[in-house]
């Protein structure tokens, strides 16, 4: 079993000044003054609104810190805190192919830029090293939460779990299914191989993290077009039999992979009914892009409580402009948020998905004739951050700075040296102002400090 990360942490942890989480889709609480205090195990355990400077002394005794207690944080104006990034989709050995194949569509993309890169994760070593870039690069950028793909290798994935664990990333982690229409050098040998491998990830991740504190196994079939019918009804056993896991996948991705999915599934008449039959879709399920979607497809999402992840980036950036349907997601209470779809798109950044979120949602009001209305600051937020916790099932835990949840959050400053690029912040600037120029002009040079369960990683 490997250490908790937060096994040396014996203090309390303290913040005071600006706190900003979401409370729902389209209203966020921008607390002034705010005092949050941080138990030992990384749990919020007080969160007052309004707190004077001169009055936190008393409010932390209890807990035997003061102001001047090395674990106490004063934000001044232009710093605030806001909840760690979680990024619903994210494919980890992409992470040294993101930017590559623009332009390819789906199926000559992953052929001819994605297996053959994917493939180098047979070697350990390679897995070692770029899984350690791919993780510390994401924490650098605020994702406190990632749901990876990994390859088809058992051993690489072991090794991502293992990074996520050491580094201290809250992380689900996928062996990646994919028995059909791939290169012989890059497809599971069997179906009953592809099955094994998965089953020993599982009980690897359970030793590794057996509470799930950190990292979770999640079952990972590519697509439908990537697995046969025993793969697909062998993980859907898998998922039967193990409640507390997971499931991802990419759902009506593009026009091509669904006409494949058809000519491969011909008895389904569409993806929702495809991936129930084989036991897959339910409230842990995690489907990518969900882009063409129809009455049914959204319907059957909704009834059975699936989350999407939304990946403006990749979505937009290879092969069509793909528009999916967010503002009925949100007006149905569907649990979305955002994927980075790293290798999918040109940015590894949440960020910079929150700001193609909102082109993206313009585009969509435009097809609608103005009847979605775009995303605005709030919402694009949300999908960052509870969006994101909802579609983990994990927005009892974080998402938000509620008292009991972790303390999984991002320490922004603004200004000095940590101002990098961002919008500059004018003397007459509102907090609402200072927030909305880290969202639409901020990047990783704002994000000072990452916390995971209350234990400071970058
Ligand atoms: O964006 C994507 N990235 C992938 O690796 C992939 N595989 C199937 N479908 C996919 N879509």
């Amino acid at each position: 079993m490997a250490t908790s990360p937060n096994a040396s942490t014996t203090d309390f942890r303290a913040f005071h000044g600006t706190l900003i989480h979401s409370v729902t889709s389209a209203e966020i609480d921008i607390i002034e003054n705010g005092l949050l205090v941080i138990a030992p195990n990384g749990k919020i355990v007080k969160l007052e609104k309004g707190i004077a400077q001169g009055d936190v002394n008393d409010q932390l005794s209890e807990y035997g810190l003061t102001a001047d207690s090395p674990s106490f944080t004063s934000l001044p104006r232009g710093e605030f805190l806001i909840p760690g990034f979680i990024d619903t989709h994210n494919h980890a050995p992409q992470w040294t192919q993101r930017g590559l194949g623009r332009g390819k569509v789906i199926m000559e993309w992953l052929n001819k830029t994605t297996f053959p890169h994917e493939a180098r994760f047979a070697d350990p070593e390679y897995a070692q090293k770029t899984y350690g870039l791919c993780v510390g690069g994401f924490i650098k950028q605020g994702v406190t939460t990632a749901s990876y793909y990994g390859s088809l290798h058992g051993e690489a994935t072991k090794i991502l779990a293992k990074v996520c664990m050491e580094k201290g990333q809250r992380a689900f982690v996928g062996k990646c299914n994919m028995n059909q229409s791939s290169p012989d050098y890059y497809k599971d040998a069997s179906a009953e191989e592809s099955l094994s491998v998965t089953e020993d990830f599982i009980a690897y991740v359970r030793k590794l993290d057996p509470t799930s504190e950190l990292v979770t196994a999640i079952l990972t079939p590519r697509f439908a077009v990537a697995c046969d019918r025993d793969v697909l009804g062998g993980l859907g056993k898998i998922a039967s039999k193990n409640p507390d896991i997971p499931i991802q996948t990419h759902f009506n991705e593009t026009i091509q992979e669904m006409e494949i999915t058809k000519s491969l599934f011909p008895e389904f008449d569409n993806e929702s009914d495809l991936y129930e039959h084989f036991g897959l879709l339910n409230s842990r399920s995690v489907l990518a892009h969900c882009i063409y979607m129809d009455e049914y497809d959204t319907g059957r999402l909704e009834t059975l409580e699936c989350g999407v992840a939304h990946c403006p980036v990749s979505n937009t950036t290879s092969g069509n402009f793909g528009v999916a349907p967010i503002r009925e997601y949100l007006r149905r209470d569907m649990k979305v948020g955002l994927g980075t779809d790293s290798g999918g798109g040109y940015s590894s950044s949440i960020i910079d998905a929150m700001r193609q979120a909102f082109v993206v949602s313009k585009a969509r009001e435009l097809n609608t004739n103005g009847e979605d209305k775009p995303l605005s600051i709030n919402e694009m937020f949300y999908l960052a951050t509870l969006g994101g916790a909802r579609v983990c099932c994990l927005d009892d835990k974080i998402g938000t700075f509620a008292v009991g949840k972790d303390f999984d959050a991002l320490e922004i400053k603004t200004m000095g040296e940590h101002s990098g690029i961002i919008t500059y912040v004018e003397d007459y600037d509102t907090t609402e102002d200072i927030f909305e120029k880290f969202v639409m002009s901020g990047d990783d040079r704002n994000i000072a400090r990452v916390f995971v369960k209350g234990r400071s990683i970058k």
